[in-house]
C-alpha cells in the first residue's frame, strides 16, 4: 500500500511544484558532485531519493535547502530561491549528522526550537513527536538512543510546519521496529500537513510501502524521475531459459536494462518498447527494489524522466537550446483530473501483460 493523503490536502489537483531544478550543477574544485540535474517534484509527494554512495544526493539536499549554492544552473523550492527568506521559511532539512545538542535536554532543545522559529512554531505538534518517541523531556538528548535522535530531529522539522522536508538517511542504523514507527510518525504528519517529503535511503525494498514518487541519481545525474507506479509500469521482469547466454531476440528488442544468469537461467529488467511478446518465458511487472537494483547494477543505462517530473516553470521552456520535452518522452501536458501530468502511461501497449505477486514472487494474470 502507497502513503496518501487526499488531493485537496496534497495540492495534486493544483499541479503545485515542490522542488524544479534546470541544469543545476554543484562542482567541488574540478569535480561535479552533481551535475545537469534537471526534475521537477510535484508537491504533495512522498518521494524517495535513491543512488549509490556518492551520487550526489546530500548536494542536492543541501542546495535544495539553501546550505551551498550552484556552481550552475536553478534550483527553486515551492518557486523561491531556496537561500531567500522565503526559500528558507518553505524547506526543514534534516541532515545526516541530525545535528542537535548532546547537553540540552528533549525540554531545551524544543524551547531552542521555539525560541529560533518565532512565529512559525507547533509546540504542539513537537510534542506530541517527542511523546511518540517515548523520551522523557528531562533527558539529556546525548543519552537518547538514535531512533529517539531521528524522532526528535523529526520534531524540530515539522513544528516548523515546513512545505518540503528534506530527510537524509533519517532511517539509517535504526532496528526495524523503530523505522516503522518513524515511518509511520512521518507518514501521518506529512498526511496531516500536505507536506512534501524527500528522503534518501538505502532500504530499497521498504521505500515501497512509504513513497508515491521516485527520484534516482547516479554519477551526479538524475537517472529516474517520475510516479513509481509509471516508472514501474513502463518496465518489465521477463524471466526464462537464456540460449548460450544470450536473451530471446523478442526479449533483446527492449531497451535492456540489466540481466542476471543463474545456470541456463536468465532474469531480465527491460524498459518496454510496448508490450513484451509472448514467448517461453515469464514476464511480471518489477518490484520497486528489483527495478532499483537494476538501475545500481547498469549506471549506463539511458535515463527516463517521466512527464510529471518535466519542469513546467517558464524559465525552463525559455532556456536557450531547449526543445520542446525532455528527449526520448511525450510532452508534458497540463494536470489531470488527479493532477498527473499529460496522462502518460508509460509505453505504449498497456501493461507488462501480466503483475507480479510480490507475496508468492510469480506472476499473475493481470
Ligand atoms: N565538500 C566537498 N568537497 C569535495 N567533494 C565533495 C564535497 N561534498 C561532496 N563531495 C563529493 O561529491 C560527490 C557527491 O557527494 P554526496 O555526498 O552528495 O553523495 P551522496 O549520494 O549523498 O553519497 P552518500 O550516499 O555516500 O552519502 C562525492 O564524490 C563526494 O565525494
Amino acid at each position: 500500500m502507497r502513503p496518501m493523503a487526499t488531493d485537496e490536502v496534497t495540492g495534486r489537483a493544483s499541479g503545485r511544484t515542490a522542488i524544479e531544478a534546470i541544469g543545476l550543477g554543484r562542482r567541488h574544485r574540478r569535480r561535479w558532485a552533481l551535475r545537469d540535474c534537471t526534475f521537477r517534484l510535484p508537491a504533495g509527494r512522498i518521494c524517495a531519493l535513491v543512488g549509490p554512495g556518492g551520487a550526489g544526493k546530500t548536494t542536492l539536499f543541501s542546495l535544495a535547502s539553501g546550505l551551498i549554492r550552484p556552481s550552475e544552473g536553478t534550483v527553486r523550492v515551492g518557486g523561491a530561491a531556496p537561500d531567500t527568506a522565503a526559500g528558507r521559511a518553505r524547506v526543514a532539512h534534516l541532515t545526516q549528522g541530525k545535528p542537535l545538542y548532546p547537553r540540552l535536554t528533549v525540554a531545551e532543545t524544543l524551547r531552542l526550537g521555539r525560541e529560533l522559529n518565532p512565529g512559525r512554531w507547533d509546540g504542539r505538534c513537537a510534542e506530541r513527536v517527542v511523546q511518540e518517541g517515548r523520551m522523557p523531556l528531562g533527558a539529556r538528548v546525548g543519552a537518547l538512543s538514535g531512533g529517539q535522535r531521528t524522532l526528535l530531529g523529526l520534531a524540530l522539522a515539522f513544528a516548523r510546519r515546513p512545505e518540503l522536508l528534506l530527510l537524509d538517511e533519517p532511517l539509517a542504523g535504526l532496528d526495524p521496529l523503530v523505522r516503522h514507527r518513524v515511518t509511520a510518525l512521518l507518514l501521518a504528519q506529512a498526511a496531516e500537513h500536505g507536506t512534501t517529503v524527500v528522503l534518501s535511503s538505502d532500504l530499497l525494498a521498504e521505500l515501497d510501502g512509504v513513497c508515491d514518487y521516485l527520484l534516482v541519481l547516479g554519477g551526479g545525474r538524475m537517472r529516474l524521475a517520475g510516479e513509481i507506479d509509471d516508472v514501474i509500469g513502463a518496465h518489465a521482469l521477463v524471466l526464462g531459459a537464456h540460449r548460450d547466454g544470450a536473451l530471446p531476440p523478442a526479449v533483446a528488442a527492449h531497451t535492456v536494462i540489466d540481466t542476471q544468469t543463474s545456470g541456463r537461467h536468465f532474469t531480465a529488467v527491460v524498459r518496454r518498447k510496448g508490450a513484451v511478446a509472448a514467448g517461453p518465458w515469464e514476464t511480471v511487472e518489477p518490484s520497486l527494489e528489483e527495478l532499483l537494483l537494476a538501475y545500481l547494477r547498469a549506471p549506463d543505462a539511458p535515463a527516463l524522466i517521466a512527464p510529471s517530473a518535466e519542469p513546467v516553470s517558464a524559465r525552463w521552456r525559455r532556456r536557450p537550446g531547449n526543445k520542446p520535452g525532455i528527449p526520448g518522452m511525450p510532452r508534458n501536458g497540463p494536470p489531470g483530473p488527479t493532477g498527473r501530468t499529460g496522462g502518460w502511461k508509460g509505453p505504449p501497449g498497456g501493461a507488462a501483460g501480466t503483475r507480479y505477486d510480490h507475496h508468492s514472487g510469480k506472476g499473475a494474470a493481470a
